[in-house]
């Protein structure tokens, strides 16, 4: 199976155009886990296929390191768009890109040389609450209590598509993302598990960030879930509607525009081609 890698911010994915090589498997979730794999796979936080669509004019699925599929994937998005637009999947700057969420808007950004330096991608609006995000504790509105590790933690509910628990800490260099993320995604309130991020307030239009993503652990960037906390801190009138995001492997500028759509704006790199021998 010919296969690429990329990476949005240190968030890397294993990426199969299957218009353009034949599958080993279609059981996606094994064939996620075992690309993932670091020792005997590719090593990535997950598989992302780049396939044909009847809505738009590319389709997008990923599935996370742990084979569990998510409706989307910010950073991913970014890389599917530069790999569209340098490979001739399409012939404009501006095109659109179907997720199992819904259909995104794309937008690549050329330097002199006709590379992708950066790309926007229209989020869509954020959905907040019990409402949005599949959860079965005992509170209900936007601001959840979970109880996890004998400690008592409260965050905002918030869906890009795909569900996030978002807390504001004093620094996020003092939390540890791996233990408490780790025992928040799987916490029984929240059925389909939950990517968890953690965000301070450096000032109206800059914050700091780390994450814990459902089905892959501690990554070095989420795009939604960046989309998620800016959403989630303007809400409560902690940050402004554009916002910079300092994530672990670098910064997303997110922008909540005035019909409450969320845009995107970062980097997407190559990091490989080759032939994964299943
Ligand atoms: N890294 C991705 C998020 C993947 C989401 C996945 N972890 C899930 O929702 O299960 C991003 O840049 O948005």
């Amino acid at each position: 199976m010919q296969f690429f890698k990329m990476h949005a911010l240190g968030n890397n994915y294993v990426f199969v155009d299957t218009a353009r090589t034949t599958l080993p498997e279609d059981d996606f979730p094994s064939l996620a886990r075992r690309v993932s794999d670091v020792r005997r796979g590719i090593g990535s936080d997950g598989l992302i296929l780049v396939t044909p669509s009847d809505s738009a004019d590319v389709g997008m699925r990923i599935w996370n390191a742990d084979g569990s599929e998510a409706e989307s994937c910010g950073n991913g998005l970014r890389c599917v768009a530069r790999y569209a637009y340098e490979r001739g999947l399409v012939d404009a700057t501006h095109f659109s890109i179907e997720t199992k969420a819904g259909v995104v808007a794309a937008q690549v950004h050329l330097d002199v040389e006709g590379r992708v330096q950066l790309v926007t991608i229209d989020m869509g609006v954020a959905r907040f609450g019990t409402e949005a995000v599949p959860y079965r504790g005992p509170d209900r509105g936007e601001d959840v209590h979970v109880e996890a590790g004998g400690a008592q933690y409260t965050g905002t509910l918030v869906s890009m598509g795909n569900p996030h628990f978002v807390m504001l800490v004093d620094h996020v260099d003092d939390v540890d993302v791996e233990h408490v993320g780790g025992a928040i995604e799987s916490h029984p309130d929240f059925p389909e598990r939950v990517n968890v991020e953690f965000v301070s307030v450096l000032t109206p239009d800059e914050i700091d960030f780390r994450v814990y993503e459902r089905g892959s652990g501690v990554t070095f960037a989420c795009g939604t879930g960046a989309c998620a906390s800016v959403t989630a801190l303007a809400r409560k009138g902690l940050v402004g509607n554009r916002v910079t995001v300092h994530l672990l492997g670098g910064d997303l500028d997110i922008e909540i525009r005035e019909d409450g759509h969320v845009w995107m704006t970062g980097e997407a790199h190559w990091v490989c081609e080759g032939t994964y021998y299943a």
